[in-house]
């Protein structure tokens, strides 16, 4: 593995990206919870991101975490029937979810098709649901304030599309130049299914740690331009940033358009 000093690590291939990611993942959870007692992170879905939690499913690791005192969102939701192979949820719990005894009141997944009638009132539900969660930590003692919106994201996870999207929030639509909500509601994605709700960039760079997890020669581009300083508007995965950290897990295939100043020198070719 090599690391940037500009919160970069570049693993060999997408397997050993996915292992690295998914042991950081688990220490990232031991750690907050040895802090505060539970730990919040937001899943995405995509196949990085997939591959992650299967991975942390598998390690040994796994136990040290306490599975109980993880609560769980996600960056973004497909709107479609709940068994549906496109929803990010199911995907989740079958990799990991229901493999490692979560709490499920825990486990904050978005309205499908079943439970409400349009992708505006998923949307709605949503952000009311984490508004309520935002409100509860509020009352417990020992939180930072961040937004009254949304509870505290310790770790967000982001794939990224070939055209540079995150969560939902595609090049040069609404959702991404959307501000003043914590979710918006998606009708036309380029990628289908065109119904999906997403969380907003403002509420993205609310966590405390986002990490863009990304693998393969065709996201090379979106990765290049995103670390290359382009605009949020065009290249969407240029905008998420943690509060404390932003880390870009990629492997050797993804980092082919990297800038070279974001390489050390031994790194360039
Ligand atoms: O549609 C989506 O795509 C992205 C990336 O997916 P990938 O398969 O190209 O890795 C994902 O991050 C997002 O959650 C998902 O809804």
């Amino acid at each position: 593995m090599r690391q940037s000093p500009h919160g970069v690590s570049i693993h060999p291939n997408a397997a050993a990206l996915i292992d690295a990611t998914a042991a950081r993942l688990i220490t990232k959870l031991v750690d907050v919870q040895n802090r505060r007692g539970e730990v919040t992170v937001v899943l995405t879905g995509g196949t990085a991101g997939i591959g992650v939690l299967a991975a942390v499913a598998a390690a040994p690791a796994r136990t040290a975490v306490d599975w109980q005192r993880v609560n769980f969102w996600w960056g973004d939701e497909r709107f479609v029937a709940p068994g549906s192979p496109e929803r990010n949820a199911l995907a989740a719990r079958q990799a990991m979810l229901t493999r490692l005894g979560v709490d499920q009141a825990r486990v904050h997944e978005a309205a499908s098709t079943d439970s409400v009638s349009t992708v505006e009132e998923a949307a709605a539900a949503y952000a009311a649901e984490l508004a309520a969660a935002a409100q509860a930590e509020d009352l417990a003692e020992g939180f930072e304030e961040t937004d009254p919106r949304l509870p505290r994201f310790d770790v967000l996870l982001l794939g990224v599309g070939p055209d540079a999207h995150v969560a939902s929030l595609f090049p040069e639509m609404a959702g991404i130049r959307t501000t003043g909500e914590t979710v918006v509601a998606v009708r036309d994605s380029p990628k289908p299914p065109s119904e999906r709700i997403s969380l907003t960039l403002e509420a993205i760079n609310t966590a405390d740690e986002v990490w863009l997890t990304v693998a393969g020669e065709d996201k090379a581009g979106a990765v290049g331009l995103a670390l290359a300083g382009a605009g949020p508007v065009q290249v969407p995965a240029a905008g998420p940033r943690g509060r404390s950290k932003t880390r870009w897990l990629i492997d050797q295939a993804a980092a082919s358009q990297l800038p070279e100043q974001l390489l050390q020198p031994e790194e360039r070719h």
